[in-house]
């Protein structure tokens, strides 16, 4: 499968790809590059048997097979840019949006993620220390502070210092509060008279206060473009491209503080949570994790991609405790679309709802069970529909930190294995959790003991 979600083996030659899909197609490439050039760029082949002219296809609209098109986003679930600009998620045109994306993805690549591993390998060590200085650990909070602090230089080149002053700084904290307002805000932008009034009437300390957010961002943003840097960062392909607008590059860098941190934790401390209370499972991955390193050095992105159970308990995780566990909508095309063999009229609602479809028994054997071995082949599981499990999405709009999720994923659990023994009394009440959009996560508190003095 490519990062499009398409898969390259039904790539047949005989389809041609509409030359109007991707602006940079060369016309006298062969069918199969012109293909496989349009996955790249995370456009699908158009069904159009070879010869055959393409059929003309609106400027928003993709088809994706068989003659659909794709749905774009509802917007209205979004809510406004502070700034008026959309970002990757809230642009509604595919041509700009594919643009945009290209400008990024360059960012998100293996060979980018691999020079800045020194960047997370820092924060992992940060946290490790942080971790040290209590018995009591809120992993709520700890995950917090480094997927923060690790995206904040990522994206501003500078941290927020959250590990260091083992707290949230006030900007997240706003980040939080912003949060819990996302639901109303999504109702109020859903009818167009509580839009249209929440325009005339929204009160000055909101407004300031989402205003005060956005600048936080056009400061330290500015200040990283004005001074330059040597790190391979986020900002050195932007500047390179000269493709964006300012608008678009402080639209997007919020996007990213906001996309690449909570997710992130949150897989992490509900990870974490059922790990504790499967113990059994935590044997296994402890064993795996310290059987596989001598020092703390050794612990790299390399070396942990190879880890079976380790990656199959993230899987596990990402399937009991999605980072994005509600819908996000789509709206029908122009001209209707299929969708599961059912024909619906334009802007018709429609979504895969992440955790009805991964708690569902017609999908999940024991759905309800912490089990990383149905990802590893267990016989019990073979009727698994793993398909079903798309936790950062499918398509053009898919995850475009993606692998960078998974390395810090994968790099920040390992440490903390490696280096504690992890424990809680937490009991299943701690499930118990609100949505709004992300989960409202509650405080984990769990006890660590710091093992490496003794082995
Ligand atoms: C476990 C962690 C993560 C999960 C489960 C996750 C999940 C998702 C999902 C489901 C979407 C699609 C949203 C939609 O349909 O509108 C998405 C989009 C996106 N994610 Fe992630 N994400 C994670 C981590 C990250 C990280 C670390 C970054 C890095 C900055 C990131 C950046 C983005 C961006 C930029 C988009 C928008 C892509 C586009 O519209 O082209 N995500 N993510």
């Amino acid at each position: 499968m490519t990062r499009s979600g398409y898969d390259t083996s039904v790539c047949a030659a005989e389809y041609e790809v509409s030359p109007r899909l991707c602006p940079c197609l060369s016309p006298h490439q062969c069918r199969r590059a012109r293909s496989e050039h349009a996955h790249q760029h995370g456009f699908q082949a158009l069904d159009v048997p070879a010869g055959e002219s393409a059929p003309q296809v609106p400027q928003t609209e993709v088809q994706t097979e068989k003659g659909k098109k794709e749905n774009g986003k509802e917007l209205r679930f979004h809510g406004p840019p502070a700034n008026g600009v959309p970002h990757l998620v809230t642009e509604p045109d595919t041509i700009r949006h594919a643009a945009v994306r290209r400008v990024f993805s360059p960012a998100f690549s293996e060979q980018s993620l691999r020079k800045q591993e020194p960047l997370f390998q820092k924060y992992a060590g940060l946290m490790a220390g942080c971790a040290r200085k209590n018995k009591i650990v809120n992993m709520t909070e700890l995950y917090d502070f480094t997927t923060f602090d690790i995206m904040a230089e990522f994206t501003f080149g500078e941290p927020l210092g959250m590990l260091e002053s083992n707290q949230y700084s006030d900007w997240v904290a706003m980040v939080f509060s912003a949060v819990k307002i996302l639901p109303t805000m999504q109702m109020i932008e859903f009818y167009s008279l509580s839009r249209n009034l929440f325009r005339l009437f929204e009160p000055k300390f909101v407004k300031k206060m989402r205003l005060d957010h956005f600048n936080h961002t056009v400061t330290r943003v500015d200040k990283r473009l004005r001074e330059g840097s040597d790190q391979p960062d986020l900002w050195n392909f932007v500047e390179e491209s000269r493709a964006l607008s300012s608008g678009e590059i402080y639209a997007n860098a919020e996007l990213f503080m906001a996309a690449g941190t909570e997710t992130t934790s949150s897989l992490l401390t509900g990870l974490t949570y059922y790990l504790v209370s499967y113990p059994d499972k935590m044997k296994i991955l402890t064993d795996e994790v310290r059987g596989s390193f001598s020092s703390d050095e050794d612990i790299t992105f390399e070396a942990l991609s190879k880890l079976e159970y380790l990656n199959a308990c993230i899987r596990e995780g990402l399937r009991v405790y999605p980072p994005v566990p509600s819908a996000i909508p789509r709206k029908i095309a122009e001209g209707g679309n299929n969708i599961m063999g059912k024909w619906l009229p334009a802007g018709t609602r429609v979504s895969v709802h992440p955790t009805a479809a991964y708690r569902s028994p017609a999908n999940f054997r024991n759905p309800d069970e912490f089990i990383p071995e149905r990802w590893l082949g267990d016989p019990n599981y073979k009727d698994d529909v793993r398909e079903a499990h798309q936790p950062f999405s499918v398509g053009p709009r898919n995850c475009l930190g993606l692998n960078m999720a998974w390395h810090e994923m994968r790099l920040l659990l390992a440490k903390l294995i490696f280096n504690f023994d992890i424990s809680s009394d937490v009991g299943p009440e701690w499930r118990d959790q609100d949505v709004y959009v992300l989960w409202h996560r509650k405080p984990l508190m769990c006890q660590l003991e710091y093992v490496r003095a003794r082995i």
